[in-house]
């Protein structure tokens, strides 16, 4: 991804002094449901560090969503403690500290790429030069340059997923949630997507929390690596990636990236994740 020049951060009010994007402290939520309550969190301890680009593995159900959407503001936890740039996610929300980037890219069909990345500062009342502004700048970020009047469904699922970042940085947030984005696209496209976020992350020092299923993407990505396991979903290993933030794909067949690899998977083990 490339073009467009870093876009000036910022930060919900009073967050520029913090060198913490997200504090998790004993953090669990449980749903009640028909067939009784479900621990989807327990006891979460976790720290995030403003610039880092952590990300959640695990296997289905083991609460990556919900910690993020937590973290989003959209669940409400139901003990411990969260703080987003040092707000409560609910203020970190109102003060737009994130951008949300979901499964599937979820642009409107009717809209134009541009109107679509404008659509959350539309809402936010941004007004009309800068939201073209903003709207020419975040498309450049992603290498989608002259794409401003196609239809989603003109673009190929890459360029789809590439046009959702771009929405997602419109507002210029700090932080960067992003639930498994690339799950459904092949592999070839997904090597080329997390070579383009890298560059994204280098160019702009956002904070990113980013689901994934890959162990190869994980590690690929990451400076930390948070490994979930399930009923209760909690955190059965942070792993510290030893790697450079220079990664070319051929990273992944160095004996240090194999090595972070094996410590994932020995995580996910651990948490029993894919015997039961
Ligand atoms: N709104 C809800 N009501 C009841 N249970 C829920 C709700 N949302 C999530 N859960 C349950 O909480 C647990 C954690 O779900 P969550 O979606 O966070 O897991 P996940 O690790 O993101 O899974 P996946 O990899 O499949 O996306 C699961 O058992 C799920 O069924």
């Amino acid at each position: 991804m490339s073009g467009a020049g870093p876009v000036s951060g910022q930060l919900a009010p009073g967050a520029a002094a913090l060198s913490t994007a997200v504090e998790a402290r004993g953090l669990s939520l449980t749903f009640e449901t028909g067939d009784g309550p479900v621990e989807a969190l327990k006891g979460v301890d976790l720290s995030i560090a403003r610039g880092d680009f952590v990300s959640f593995i695990g296997p289905s159900g083991c609460g990556k969503t919900t910690f993020l959407r937590c973290i989003a503001g959209l669940e409400h936890p139901t003990g411990g403690s969260l703080e987003v740039n040092g707000l409560t996610p609910d203020a970190a929300r109102r003060a737009r500290a994130y951008g949300y980037v979901f499964q599937a890219p979820a642009l409107l069909p009717w809209r134009t790429i541009g109107g679509n990345i404008r659509l959350p500062l539309e809402i936010m009342g941004v007004p009309k030069p800068e939201r073209m502004a903003r709207t020419g700048e975040v498309l450049a970020l992603v290498g989608l340059d002259g794409f401003a009047r196609k239809y989603p469904w003109q673009l190929s699922g890459g360029m789809q997923s590439r046009a959702s970042i771009a929405r997602a940085l419109s507002f210029d947030a700090d932080l960067l949630l992003m639930d498994e984005p690339f799950g459904a696209l092949d592999e070839i496209v997904r090597d080329h997507l997390n070579e383009a976020l890298l560059e994204l992350w280098a160019r702009t020092g956002k904070t990113v929390c980013f689901v994934t299923h890959s162990i190869p993407e994980a590690v690929f990505l990451s400076t930390r690596i948070v490994v979930m396991s399930p009923r209760p979903g909690r955190i059965a290993d942070v792993i510290e990636s030893p790697l450079g933030r220079e990664r070319p794909l051929e990273i992944r067949e160095t004996p240090e990236f194999l090595e972070v690899a094996r410590r994932v998977r020995e995580g996910l083990r651990a948490g029993h994740s894919y015997d039961d």
